[in-house]
């Protein structure tokens, strides 16, 4: 355990979380932000990539043990590098610059917060470098900084140009009177205006990866040390960095052994179903298995389950190079939108991987996603993540991660799996229903502060009552979430709507009643003796 909880401190160290959320305030959200989401300092993936290629030169030599401790490992400097300081903010300005020399211009509001090491006397001259570079302030606040009072923390908002900022903070960086200094979004100080995506073709700006599960970051991946392997990951993960909003899901041809990974898997779960998925699931996967979708000997194409889903919930697919921002991720579901991976788990654990792969989520969460009713529920949570705080998304993503990854719930009595997670690792869903793990009943508020961790089997599970259940008090607690605004996805622009004024929601309540009315006729007819 305790080399469980070592890897999974050095996956953190080296995970990189980026979301739209990031970008909120900078003009330069409306680039393609795929570029935003590969990049990583080059320091901190030179030292990673330096790291991991002597392990996976030891994980390949045998004789060597594999378990390596990254962290007893300096960090190597790379000599002429500048951006090694940078936080995402300042790559995403730097980005922005180097559009034009319009967007060089273009005046940014920004955050600055500062440590400052001699108290306010520090503080003039920093307000006299703002002025040095034509920079306007709009407010400053200061505090005794809580760890030691000598110094003072600052947050000074600015407006200035670009290319002035970007000098402005390269100059106090180099001030001996400061300790730090970070630029921050401006809207991520002021969350009463937060940009989201309001329609479907802005998710081709919300597709921000977690890039430690990546087979090549990854010592635990179980493709870590085959390059083969890594290389085919890579290849398919492209055609999701390429994908934009409209365009046809690319097909994919996939190999013999990719195919024979997926035939196992599947008649694996297909044998343990009966006994142990709940009839939601086992109804759907019948459907599938009558359209021929489902079968051992052909990997399902995302375009094929993405018209079937269309046809029965109206949900449909996106690629994704791999496991996304939890932000990101829930986003889209807002849209009726899944983003699913395209790739294949390593052929060598069928029975469990640690970063989703298009077995999860075509055998895992496809048969619950054209169930109407769990559709909608799935559609809620991600309207709820929208504009979101970074701590509600936290609690949101860990009842996701209980429920819709990991849930078990009773039927008739019996427990049964709910989870994709469970229903497309067969090693986890023996586990989960065996006497080893321990299981809690659900309760969204406890349940959402519960850690996890996401590389091995869980140690807990959480039982719902039933599926129903489940659904209503996730649907209760999120509800209750702290969000100042409501939003609604309007199925016929497609687009998300701040409920904020008293004329929107009158249109709506009129095509509401209108509605109504049409159902309660459809139920008059029925009732009158003529129909019968
Ligand atoms: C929301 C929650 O964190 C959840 O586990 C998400 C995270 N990102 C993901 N990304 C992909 N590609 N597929 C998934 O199933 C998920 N699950
Ligand atoms: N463990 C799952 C895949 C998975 C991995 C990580 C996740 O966050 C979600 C799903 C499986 O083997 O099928
Ligand atoms: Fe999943």
């Amino acid at each position: 355990m305790a080399a469980v909880a070592a890897a999974q401190k050095n996956r953190e160290m080296f995970a990189i979380k980026k979301s739209y959320s990031i970008e909120n305030g900078y003009p330069a959200r409306r680039r393609s932000l795929v570029d935003d989401a590969r990049f990583e300092t080059l320091v901190v993936k030179q030292t990673k990539q330096s790291v991991l290629d002597e392990a996976r030169l030891r994980a390949n030599d045998s004789s060597v043990d594999p378990e390596i401790d990254i962290e007893d490992k300096p960090a190597q400097k790379i000599d002429g590098e500048d951006d090694s300081g940078l936080t995402e903010e300042e790559v995403v300005l730097s980005n922005a610059i180097a559009e034009g020399p319009d967007a060089e211009k273009a005046l940014q509001r920004a955050a600055l917060i500062l440590r400052l090491r001699e108290g306010m006397n520090s503080l003039s001259r920093v307000l006299k470098s703002i002025e040095k570079h034509q920079g306007a302030v709009c407010h400053l606040e200061t505090r005794p900084n809580q760890s030691d009072n000598n110094q003072l923390d600052a947050l000074v908002k600015v407006e200035m140009t670009r290319v002035s900022l970007l000098q402005l903070i390269k100059s106090l960086r180099q001030s001996s009177s400061l300790e730090h200094c970070t630029l921050i979004g401006e809207d991520n100080i002021s969350a009463k205006n937060p940009w989201f995506p309001r329609h479907a073709s802005d998710l081709d700006n919300c597709n921000h990866l977690m890039t430690k599960y990546e087979p090549d970051l990854d010592m635990n991946h179980p493709g870590f040390a085959d390059k083969e392997y890594r290389a085919r990951r890579k290849e398919i993960a492209e055609i999701a960095f390429a994908y934009k909003y409209g365009d046809p899901i690319p097909y994919i041809q996939y190999t013999e052994t990719e195919t024979k990974t997926w035939g196992s898997v599947f008649n694996t779960v297909l044998e343990l179903m009966p006994k142990h998925a709940c009839s939601e699931y086992c109804r759907v996967f019948k459907m599938l298995q009558e359209e021929d979708i489902f079968t051992p000997d052909r990997i399902p194409q995302l375009e094929e389950m993405s018209n079937f889903l269309k046809r029965h919930t109206g949900f449909s697919l996106r690629p994704a190079a791999g496991l996304l921002t939890a932000r990101d991720f829930l986003a889209s579901l807002a849209f009726r939108i899944f983003q699913s991976t395209q790739y294949v788990r390593h052929k060598n654990t069928p029975y469990h991987t640690p970063e989703p792969d298009c077995i999860h989520e075509l055998l895992g969460h496809m048969p619950l996603l054209a169930d109407p009713s769990f559709a909608q529920f799935s559609q809620e949570i991600g309207l709820a993540s929208l504009g979101a705080s970074d701590a509600e998304i936290e609690k949101l993503s860990t009842v996701y991660w209980f429920t819709v990854e990991f849930g078990l719930c009773k039927e008739s009595g019996v427990v049964k799996a709910y989870g994709a997670g469970l229903l497309s690792a067969y090693g986890e869903l023996l586990h989960a229903l065996s006497d080893k793990p321990e299981l809690r009943p659900f309760e969204p508020a406890v349940t959402a502060v519960q850690p996890y961790q996401d590389q091995e089997y869980q140690p807990i599970y959480f039982v719902a009552e039933s599926f129903d259940d489940m659904k209503d008090k996730f649907r209760r607690w999120v509800s209750a979430m702290s969000r100042p605004f409501e939003v609604r996805f309007n199925p016929h622009t497609g687009r998300v709507e701040v409920l904020d004024s008293v004329e929107k929601l009158e249109t709506l309540v009129h095509q509401l009643n209108t509605e109504v009315l049409h159902l309660s006729n459809a139920i008059n007819k029925m009732k009158a003796p003529s129909y019968q």
